[in-house]
C-alpha cells in the first residue's frame, strides 16, 4: 500500500494556479524531502496530502484512505508551521490532552523526553520560545506513535541543542521504519538528509520540477543505524545511544508500531467521543484560569442583589437580568475561544489529529452552557431572596429549564461566528447583539406597528415569550410557535456553524 498518493492534484486560490496535475506516490520506509523555493506550493501541498485542503481536481489518498477520515490520521504525526499552542495549559496539560485523541499513544513522560523538555513540563506551552515551541509541536507529532511523519520545515527556530536532538529523533524514527515527508529549506538540514533522504522531489511553477532517487535510495537498515542499549531509565523505559549521530547523547525509544494495530482498526467506532473529556478538563482548566474571565461573570450576576429591580416587576427583573447574562456568555465564550484558536493554527493542528470536531466542539458547548448554568443560579437565586419573592421549586426548575435550553442556538450561532470572524469581531457583534436583544425581546416599546410585525421575527423575541411562560407571566399565548421558531432558529444556526466549519476547512 501507498502511504501517500496523489492523482493529478491541482489546487488554485483565486487566479493563481498554486499546484497542476501532480501525481506523487510515497511507499512505505521512504524519507523524501520536499523542496523549492518560497511560494512554490509545498505547504500547500502538504495541506492537500493531510486532508486541510480539498484539491480543484484530482484525489489525495492517505494511507489508503481519505485524508479525513480517523483511521489515517491515528496512524500519520505532522509539524505544521504557523501554530500556536493554546494559552492557559502547562505543557504537560496540552501533551496529556493530545496523547487523548490516540488509541495507542506514548507516554507524556516518553514524550516530554523526546525533545528534551522534561524540565519544561509545568511551564506555560503558549509563553515557550520559539524553538521550544518547535520541540514540543515535534513531541506531539510524535505522540500517536505514528507510522508517517509528516513535517513542515520541523528544523526551524531550532537552536544546536535542541537541532541536534531533532536530527537524533528523526534517525530513531527511520531506524524505526517510520515513513517520512519533510519540506525544508534549511540548507544545513542536508548535512543530516544526505544519509537519510531516499528521495528528493522539487516543486516549481505548481510542477514537479525535478523526483530524484537519492544515493543511498532506501531505508537505512537496522544494522547501520542501530542503537544500543545502555541503560534503564527509572520508569523501565530503555535508554539508547545512538551510534547514527556525532553525540553522546541518550535516548528513549517508545515500542515499534506495528503497521496497521487492531485498536486503530477499531478506532473508527469510537472516534467520535474520544477526546470529549480531556478536552472538557482542558476547557475548565482554561476558564480557571482567567480569573477576570471567571470573576467578570460571577460579579455581573451577582450585581442583581446589589440593583435589585423594582419590586412591582417580581420575577420578571431577575429573569429578563438572566437573559442578557446568557446571551452574553453564548455569544462570547464560545464564538471568542474558537475564533482565537483558529487564528493561532491550534485549529489546523487539531484537524490533523484523530480528534472528531463533534468532541471539540461539544466539550466548548457544554463549557458554555455550565458557565451558564452557574450564572443563571446566581441571578434567580439572589434575584428570588431579594425581592423575597417565594416560588415552588418546580416553578424555578421551570425557568431555569427554559432560560438555559433557549439560549443553545445563540450558542450556536457563536460557534458560527468563531469560525467565520476574527476575535476581535466576535467581541463587537457579541457587543451590538445586546442592544438588538434589548429591542428585538418583545418590550413595550413605542415604534410603529410594521416594526412590531418584524420583531416577531426576531429569535429574541420567542425567547423572550418562552420564558415570560415559563415564569407564569402573562406572554401572547403561542407557546407551540415559540417552541418551533427556537427549533428551527437552532437548526438554522447549526446549518451556518456547520457551513463556516466547512468553509474554514477548504480555505485554510
Ligand atoms: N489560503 C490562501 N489563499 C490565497 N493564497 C494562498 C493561500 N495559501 C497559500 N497561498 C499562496 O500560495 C502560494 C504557495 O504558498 P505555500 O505556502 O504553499 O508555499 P511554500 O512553498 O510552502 O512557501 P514557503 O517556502 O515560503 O513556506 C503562495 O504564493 C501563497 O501566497
Amino acid at each position: 500500500m501507498h502511504f501517500i498518493e496523489l492523482q493529478n492534484v491541482s489546487k488554485r486560490f483565486g487566479q493563481k494556479v498554486i499546484l497542476q496535475e501532480i501525481s506523487l506516490t510515497v511507499r512505505q520506509g521512504e524519507f523524501v524531502v520536499l523542496g523549492g523555493a518560497n511560494g512554490a506550493g509545498k505547504t500547500t501541498l502538504l495541506s492537500v496530502i493531510l486532508g486541510l485542503l480539498q484539491p480543484d481536481t484530482g484525489t489525495a489518498l492517505l494511507l489508503g484512505r481519505s485524508p479525513r477520515l480517523p483511521a489515517a490520521k491515528t496512524r500519520v504525526g505532522v509539524v505544521l508551521q504557523k501554530v500556536r499552542p493554546p494559552k492557559n495549559l502547562r505543557v504537560k496539560e496540552l501533551i496529556d490532552l493530545v496523547r487523548s485523541y490516540y488509541p495507542d499513544a506514548l507516554s507524556t513522560e516518553e514524550i516530554l523526553n523526546t525533545v528534551n523538555l522534561a524540565g519544561k513540563h509545568n511551564d506555560w506551552a503558549a509563553d515557550l520560545s520559539g524553538g521550544q515551541e518547535q520541540r514540543l509541536l515535534f513531541a506531539l507529532a510524535l505522540a500517536g506513535k505514528p507510522d508517517l511523519l509528516v513535517l513542515d520545515e520541523p528544523t526551524r527556530n531550532l537552536d544546536p541543542e535542541g537541532y541536534t536532538d531533532f536530527w537524533k529523533q528523526l534517525h530513531l524514527c527511520v531506524f524505526q521504519g517510520k515513513t517520512v515527508l519533510m519540506v525544508t529549506n534549511n540548507q544545513a538540514d542536508w548535512k543530516e538528509l544526505n544519509s537519510l533522504a531516499t528521495r528528493t522531489i522539487t516543486l516549481q511553477d505548481g510542477r514537479i520540477q525535478e523526483d530524484r532517487q537519492s544515493a543511498i535510495g532506501k531505508m537505512p537498515t537496522p544494522s547501520e543505524t542501530a542503537p544500543k542499549q545502555v541503560a534503564m531509565s527509572k520508569g523501565g523505559i530503555p535508554v539508547y545511544s545512538f551510534a547514527g549521530t556525532n553525540s553522546e547523547s541518550i535516548l528513549r525509544v517508545a515500542n515499534d508500531t506495528p503497521a496497521e494495530s487492531s485498536s486503530t482498526l477499531s478506532y473508527e467506532n469510537d472516534s467520535r467521543s474520544r477526546g470529549f473529556f480531556p478536552q472538557l478538563w482542558a476547557e475548565s482548566l482554561q476558564l480557571l484560569r482567567t480569573p477576570t474571565y471567571a470573576i467578570g461573570i460571577f460579579l455581573f450576576s451577582s450585581a442583581i442583589a446589589l440593583f435589585p429591580p423594582d419590586k412591582r416587576l417580581g420575577m420578571l427583573g431577575p429573569i429578563f437580568f438572566a437573559g442578557l447574562s446568557l446571551l452574553t456568555i453564548a455569544f462570547e465564550r464560545t464564538g471568542k475561544r474558537v475564533a482565537v484558536e483558529r487564528v493561532e493554527g491550534w485549529l489546523k493542528l487539531l484537524r490533523v489529529t484523530p480528534l472528531h470536531p463533534f468532541a471539540y466542539l461539544s466539550a466548548k458547548v457544554v463549557m458554555s452552557l455550565a458557565i451558564a448554568a452557574i450564572s443563571l443560579l446566581i441571578v434567580l437565586g439572589l434575584g428570588a431572596w431579594k425581592l423575597g419573592i417565594d416560588q415552588s421549586w418546580g416553578q424555578r426548575s421551570l425557568e431555569f429549564t427554559s432560560l438555559l435550553l433557549g439560549s443553545i442556538p445563540f450558542t450556536i450561532f457563536g460557534l458560527a461566528l468563531g469560525y467565520l470572524v476574527n476575535p476581535k469581531s466576535v467581541d463587537s457583534i457579541a457587543g451590538l447583539a445586546i442592544p438588538i436583544a434589548l429591542f428585538t425581546c418583545g418590550l413595550p416599546l413605542p415604534v410603529p406597528q410594521s416594526v412590531q410585525d418584524a420583531i416577531a421575527y426576531s429569535p429574541f423575541y420567542h425567547y423572550g415569550q418562552l420564558v415570560l411562560w415559563s415564569a407564569g407571566q402573562p406572554y401572547d399565548g403561542y407557546f407551540w410557535l415559540h417552541l418551533i421558531w427556537l427549533l428551527w432558529t437552532g437548526c438554522a444556526f447549526a446549518f451556518l456553524a456547520n457551513w463556516a466549519y466547512q468553509r474554514d476547512r477548504a480555505v485554510e
